[in-house]
């Protein structure tokens, strides 16, 4: 059986210098890896769509989102996940904690301080080398 392609937008979100990270809590699929809040985009929708959605769903907050940072293809066990990741600022309110285990604001140079799901660490790497 072929695996099912997943489709999924992380939002590196820049706020004084700080990128917003989060845990994922401990029910879900990669249960306490830490992520770039947003998910999978549905059917019509474009990347950006996607991810300003998903911010307003999880963080309830406002973003705008800017350039690309990564494209990677990542094979788990439940699936292939293509994650795209963008640049992002707020534009109206604060993340709030609402779906994850916990959020933290790093600097460039301390993100590979956390156990990151497997299918952004090539990010991560980007962001530290930026
Ligand atoms: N949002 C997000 N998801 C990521 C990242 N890296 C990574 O491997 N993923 C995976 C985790 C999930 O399998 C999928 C995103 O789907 P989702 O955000 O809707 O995840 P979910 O836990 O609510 O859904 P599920 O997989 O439990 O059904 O992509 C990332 O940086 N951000």
């Amino acid at each position: 059986m072929e695996k099912k392609n997943i489709h999924v937008v992380g939002a590196v979100i820049v706020n004084d210098s700080k990128i917003l990270c989060a845990q994922r809590g401990e029910t879900k699929t990669l249960s306490y890896k830490w992520e770039f809040p947003g998910g999978k985009i549905e059917q019509g929708e474009t990347a950006e769509e996607a991810l300003r959605r998903e911010i307003e769903e999880e963080m309830q907050c406002k973003i705008s989102v800017g350039e690309q940072v990564d494209h990677t293809v990542y094979e788990y066990d439940f699936g292939v996940v293509h994650l795209t990741t963008f640049y992002c600022a707020l534009i109206e309110g604060e993340p709030v904690l609402t779906e994850h285990q916990s959020i933290k604001w790093l600097l460039r140079e301390e993100l590979p301080m956390l156990d990151w799901a497997p299918a952004d660490i090539p990010a991560v790497e980007k962001l530290v080398n930026d």
